[in-house]
């Protein structure tokens, strides 16, 4: 008797197990295509369980990688960096359904169709699609970027001021210190012989070292293991195969997951330990300008002890600012770097605007008031991330059933929008999409483009980049340090081969040859 209730409470807990499982992976899934399909959207390549369209997409990147790069820089690189959603365009148009193992997504590269999709929904009524959340909990926790509804209001109210000009001006110095000894580094390197340098690997190393500085301070002895440890992670959870949306994908590369797990862990002893130390710190103490310590220094305001941010999530959006942050403006710079080498007739014109706005004598104090007279370099800067967004995608998921003309997006709903597509969409831009012309953005901060959502480098709406201003001052002080000190020129052993690795990057580096000026 014994025996067999046991064994009745195995056999129902195996059906609990399967039947959620089947309800996860297979029922709430094609609930959701049948809706979308009864609402009209029929088109889409065909799917193949567990995979979806994985195994394509795999492939047709893999045809990419392995075939002789091509010796001609072209910046019409959505059919490489994208061949599966090129291929699909052509048969699908610029909106289908695909599938990411067992989740289809609505795929989107149509500004008209996205403006009528997002024109009555608000920020905190978006979700980001469950299905990335295990993947991207290690990096971002339940920071800015994941948090959704009114949580998402709360975070977003309090993280914003932090980034308000007034409070960004402190940073400016700091990035001028990393900067400046990131240059003074490839001066050595020069000055010993080596013309050549790997400009990608530098910058990110850089940039991160000004994301740790200006979001929770390197000067902590703490501040830099966590420092290392964010890298270390970074590298860990993107440098193996994943397989996002596949049953027991998570367990597949469990070496991997493991590892990032208990960096994860260490990351956010590591930060807790700055948080207290600062918060336990006498009032009487010169507040810190980093992102941290603007956080900390709001959570005191009277008054807002309800809605103040806990430890907690102060360590989330630490780690969100990190990851947010860094490698997105890293690479901004050097596919910007990468711009010039072949287009040296605008280090020319760039160069005289730093001179006319700044001066020699000047740099080391560079300020915020001289950075937003670069006009020029806003134009490159805007250029470069139409041509290589670092952010090639905006990912979102439907919380509610979403109207667009006679058809309905059904809650739950995956969204995949395409930004390298629009950007790169002649339809859009004219004859000349392909070609580097910053002064498209003369008079025009849509850059000519015939839609006011074919531009959408730092994504939409309510839930917009909200570290854009910080960028922009990162950006632009970067950029100015390096071409009062160096002119360069591609090496000729760059392979131009953009790729998709979370954020879009130069597949082998990008190899300079500089000379001092
Ligand atoms: C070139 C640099 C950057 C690019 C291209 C970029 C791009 C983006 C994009 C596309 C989004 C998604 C928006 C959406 O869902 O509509 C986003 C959100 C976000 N970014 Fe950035 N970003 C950059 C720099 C930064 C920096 C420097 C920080 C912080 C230090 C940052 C922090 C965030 C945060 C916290 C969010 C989430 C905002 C929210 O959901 O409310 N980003 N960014």
């Amino acid at each position: 008797m014994e025996y067999l209730s046991s064994l009745l409470i195995i056999i129902l807990g195996l059906v609990l197990i399967v039947g959620r499982l089947l309800y996860c992976w297979w029922i709430l899934p094609h609930f959701v295509y049948r809706k979308l399909k009864s609402n009209g959207f029929i088109s889409g390549p065909k799917p193949h369980f567990p995979l979806g369209n994985l195994d394509e997409m795999k492939k047709s990147k893999n045809d990419i990688l392995y075939s002789s790069p091509s010796s001609l820089l072209s910046n019409d690189i959505h059919s490489t960096a994208f061949p599966y959603f090129s291929l699909w365009q052509k048969v699908h148009g610029k909106v289908f359904i695909y599938w990411l193992g067992t989740e289809p997504f609505l795929y989107i590269a149509d500004p008209e169709f996205l403006k009528k999709m997002s024109a009555d929904i608000k920020g905190k009524s978006w979700g980001k699609p469950n299905v990335f959340k295990h993947d991207r909990e290690p990096m971002f926790g339940n920071g800015l970027v994941m948090v959704e509804g009114e949580e998402w209001v709360r975070h977003r109210h309090l993280v914003t001021p932090a980034f308000s000009p007034a409070n960004l001006k402190a940073m400016a110095s700091l990035m001028v210190d990393s900067a400046t000894s990131m240059l003074d580094r490839w001066t050595s390197l020069i000055d010993s012989g080596q013309q050549e340098i790997d400009v990608e690997r530098e910058i990110i190393s850089t940039a991160g070292e000004i994301i740790a500085k200006t979001s929770f301070g390197l000067s902590y002895e703490n501040g830099r293991k966590v420092f290392e440890k964010l890298r270390t992670m970074q590298i860990t959870l993107f440098k193996s195969n994943r397989f996002v949306g596949v049953p027991f994908g998570k367990f597949l590369n469990p070496k991997q997951n493991l590892k990032a797990k208990k960096l994860g862990k260490e990351i956010d002893t590591l930060l807790r330990s700055i948080i207290t130390e600062r918060s336990n710190k006498p009032r009487s103490g010169k507040p810190e300008k980093d992102l941290l310590g603007l956080l900390l220094e709001d959570n005191t305001v009277e008054g807002r002890e309800k809605k103040a941010l806990t430890t907690k999530e102060l360590v989330d959006e630490c780690k969100t600012f990190f990851f947010g942050g860094h490698e997105t403006t890293a690479l901004a710079l050097t596919w910007t770097l990468l711009l010039l080498a072949v287009h040296p007739e605008w280090q020319k014109e760039l160069r005289e605007e730093i001179g006319e706005v700044i001066g020699d004598g000047q740099l080391t104090n560079i300020d915020v008031t001289m950075l937003a007279r670069l006009k020029k370099m806003g134009w490159v800067m805007n250029e470069v991330l139409r041509l290589y967004s670092p952010a090639p995608n905006v990912q979102r998921q439907a919380r509610q059933d979403i109207l667009v003309d006679d058809l309905v997006v059904p809650n739950g709903t995956n969204i995949w929008i395409d930004v390298v597509s629009m950007h790169h969409d002649q339809k859009l831009w004219g004859q000349d999409v392909n070609e580097f012309k910053p002064e498209r953005f003369k008079d025009d901060i849509f850059g000519g483009c015939n839609h006011k959502m074919g531009f959408l480098p730092f994504g939409f709406g309510g839930r917009m980049c909200v570290g854009r201003n910080l960028t922009n001052m990162e950006y632009k002080i970067v950029l100015t340090l390096i071409l009062s000190r160096f002119s360069f020129s591609l090496s000729p052993n760059y392979c131009h081969t953009p790729s998709i690795l979370l954020s879009l990057r130069p597949m082998h580096g990008l190899p300079l040859i500089f000379k001092p000026i």
